[in-house]
């Protein structure tokens, strides 16, 4: 295991999923972070989030962010995702700035998939129309896009379930259905905001299984917060650690364990060793 404390540290991204340049198949972006601050300005006062954060993320990688309860993870995601203006610093996309002095580039954040810890489905559409919506929306014919989004909920494991409507479908089914629709558009970045955070822990484990297989297959960059360190050393590439007040990266540490993971890995002491060096970092910050 090696841990390294400065954002800095050199690391070999994996080589491009071959598939990416096939028509049809995402077109995974890397991130460059430069410097982003964050300060939100309240009636009490300002609140510093994020400072200087330096951060590249390779096309195709996976890397998990986790850090304390109040650390900047999600507002660092919701600068990645377009949704928060960074007070400074620049965010580009696969060479295409898409935060630059505050402004944003719509096209580069189009290209992004988003996933929360709430599904935000429409109870009014069925599973495929909501998979199918981010589709509907670009203009895509009605049997093209049904055609996409019942392919979608294959992936997910979704097949049987295409009429059914949010309210029919469990907690972690929402959550796939959430996944599809982020997918249906092919994204360059697929950015997730502890997306499995509700769910029960054996539904928890089998999605994580399911997002590496997804994440396999469609070759996208996925940038994901999660509380559990677990999780995140089971998932990524590398694991992004944030200390709070302001958010500042604290370390960055490869996990190289072969994949496909399976549950079997949680059990080896290299697993064992890198959550207990990640846990061991957080308790040094009380
Ligand atoms: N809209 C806001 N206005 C003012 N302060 C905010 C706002 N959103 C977040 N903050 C503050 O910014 C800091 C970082 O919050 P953020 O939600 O990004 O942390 P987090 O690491 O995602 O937390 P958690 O793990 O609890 O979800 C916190 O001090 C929080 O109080």
């Amino acid at each position: 295991m090696t841990t390294h404390q400065a954002p800095t540290a050199t690391w070999a991204p994996p080589p491009p999923a071959e598939e990416a340049t096939e028509p049809g198949v995402p077109r995974a972006a890397g991130l460059r972070v430069a410097g982003v601050d964050k300060t939100y300005t309240t009636r009490r006062g300002d609140v510093h989030a994020l400072s200087g954060i330096d951060l590249e993320v390779a096309r195709g990688e996976f890397v998990s962010l986790v850090g304390r309860s109040g650390c900047g993870k999600t507002t660092l995601l919701r600068v990645l995702s377009g949704l928060l203006a960074p007070t400074a610093g620049t965010v580009e996309a696969g060479d295409r700035p898409a935060w630059v002095a505050g402004r944003r580039d719509d096209a580069v954040f189009a290209e992004f998939g988003l996933v929360f810890q709430e599904a935000n489905l429409f109870p009014w559409f069925t599973v495929v129309d909501n998979v199918a919506l981010p589709l509907k929306l670009r203009g895509v014919g009605r049997a093209e896009r049904r055609a996409r989004a019942s392919e979608l909920c294959a992936t997910v494991g979704l097949t049987g379930f295409e009429d059914s409507y949010p309210r029919e479908l469990s907690g972690g089914m929402r959550q796939r259905a959430a996944i599809a629709r982020a997918l249906a558009c092919d994204p360059s970045v697929l950015l997730m905001d502890e997306p499995f955070g509700a769910l029960d822990a054996m539904t928890r484990d089998r999605m994580n299984l399911e997002l590496q297989h997804i994440h396999a297959s469609s070759g996208t960059t996925v940038v994901f917060v999660t509380h559990s360190i677990s999780e995140a050393v089971f998932l990524a590439d590398r694991v992004v650690l944030l200390t709070p007040r302001p958010g500042r990266i604290r370390s960055i540490t490869p996990i190289d364990l072969p994949r496909p993971r399976t549950v079997e890995v949680e059990a080896t002491p290299e697993f064992g060793e890198l959550v207990v060096g990640l846990r061991r970092q957080l308790d040094e910050e009380d």
